[in-house]
């Protein structure tokens, strides 16, 4: 067998002696800020970026008392003595304000978001209104039974002038962005897209599109990680596939670091003699943390050359996802000045049990949420546990994360289970 005579300093090291996962979520949620600039672009092109600013309405929205409803506004204290018939005076659409106050016991045809008339506080529907006509003038009939202001919206209902919407840091949503809009502002201040470079390492990997050799596989990572990291503000450079040469992975990542604000890598994270990454990361910058107390992803890397990130995720398909999802998406929301996006929990009870687990680590199996026959959800595994198996990500739901302390899973006990 090959020796190369050199004792890895790592080799006995115990998952007790790894950082813990708590631990590395505590170092980056602490010490990480912002290094994405900041840019004013048009409200169209904002959905999905990162705000920057504190977004304050100017302006109630709505910005008058308008009808809910087509039918008819009258004012309240008018209905009993009118007895609910109403002297059809005006025809008000959405867009054609009337500034003519409404006489006694007099009413308006109107329109859903048509300003309501001065005077006029209540709408009635006009499937439960009759129409009268009597010497040449329309009438309305209100039932009785509605309520002071029935079908009214009032004006500030939605937001008041003032009001704080946004704060600086807001992954912008849909909503949010039409929340803005309401507000009548049409650019907005945002940070700057992460510029990350994006490389799978190692000898054996080829792209989709061409034959594979004997012992080759393809690069599902780089899909997998292209596809995850664009849920989030980013430009992808895409910097291949870098075969295990050392000197050819020193160069490229020192070119890529001056122009990235982030590497991620996948592959060669760990400490093969053929496991370069570690290596280089080590002669051109600085490595902050490396192996964790997790199961899959222990190779996880994490440190920076010159002012540019470097995240190392293993090649592994099911570690580098799991990862992602618990490392490096909080960190690049965070360097794109977004929240740090902690993979969110919740508990289900446990339709599987582990008899045995190693202490000292913490666990994440892909987990299928299902319901049980009293309807209640209830969390199963996915019974193999290989690292290589995109096919339990694929079924997968989520992650069920099993503590350090545990030793065992079981059946009908509460796990947390983290939604991807
Ligand atoms: N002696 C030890 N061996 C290994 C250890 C260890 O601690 N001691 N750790 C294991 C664990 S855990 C993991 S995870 C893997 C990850 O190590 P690397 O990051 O160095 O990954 P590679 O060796 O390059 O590849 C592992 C595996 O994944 C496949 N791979 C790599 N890149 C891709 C890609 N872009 N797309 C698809 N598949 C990819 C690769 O072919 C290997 O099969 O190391 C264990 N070994
Ligand atoms: O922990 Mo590796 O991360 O098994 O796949």
């Amino acid at each position: 067998m090959a020796d190369t005579g050199k004792l890895l300093d790592d080799c006995f090291l115990h998952d007790r002696d790894r950082l813990r996962h708590h631990e590395a979520l505590d170092i980056l949620r602490e010490r990480l800020s912002p290094v994405a600039g900041t840019t004013r672009i048009p409200l169209e092109e904002t959905f999905g970026r990162i705000l920057a600013e504190e977004i304050v309405a100017n302006r109630d929205v709505p910005q008058a008392d308008n009808s809910a409803v087509d039918g008819y506004a009258f004012r309240f204290t008018d209905h009993d003595p009118a007895g609910g018939f109403f002297r059809l005076e005006q025809r008000i659409a959405a867009g054609h304000p009337s500034a003519t106050e409404i006489g006694p016991w007099g009413a308006a045809r109107i329109f859903t978001g048509a300003i309501m008339p001065p005077g006029c506080d209540t709408v009635a529907m006009q499937e439960d209104c009759e129409l009268h006509d009597q010497d040449g003038q329309s009438f309305v009939i209100v039932p009785a039974g509605l309520k002071p202001g029935a079908n009214c919206r009032k004006a500030g209902e939605d937001v008041v002038a003032g009001t704080v919407l946004l704060h600086p840091g807001h992954l912008l949503r849909p909503q949010d962005v039409a929340a803005i809009a309401s507000t009548g502002q049409a650019q907005v201040l945002v940070y700057e897209k992460l510029k990350i470079g994006l490389l799978s390492t190692g000898d054996e990997i080829r792209r989709p599109g061409t034959d594979l050799d004997a012992g080759e596989v393809y690069d599902s990572n780089h899909f997998l990680l292209r596809s995850l990291t664009e849920t989030l503000p980013v430009e992808i450079e895409d910097l291949g596939v870098l075969k295990d040469d050392a000197a050819f992975i020193e160069e490229t990542l020192s070119n890529a670091s001056e122009r990235c604000d982030v590497l991620l890598t996948t592959g060669g994270a760990s400490r093969g003699e053929e496991d370069h990454i570690l290596t280089t990361l080590d002669r051109l910058g600085k490595r902050h943390m490396w192996q964790l107390a997790i199961k899959p992803g222990r190779p996880m890397m994490f440190g920076q050359i010159g002012s540019c990130v470097f995240l190392g995720l293993p090649g592994n398909p099911v570690a580098a996802m799991v990862c992602f999802l618990l490392y490096a998406r909080p960190v690049l929301s965070v360097l794109g000045g977004g929240p740090f996006l902690e993979a969110r929990r919740f508990q289900v009870p446990a339709d599987f049990s582990v008899p045995r687990k190693k202490t000292d680590r913490r666990e994440f199996y892909r987990g299928i949420l299902a319901s049980d026959e009293t309807g209640r959800t209830i969390a199963r595994k996915f019974e193999r546990d290989g690292s290589g198996l995109i096919t339990g990500l694929r079924e997968a739901d989520g992650l069920i994360e099993v503590p350090e302390e545990a030793t065992s899973v079981e059946r009908g006990s509460l796990v947390d289970f983290l939604p991807f």
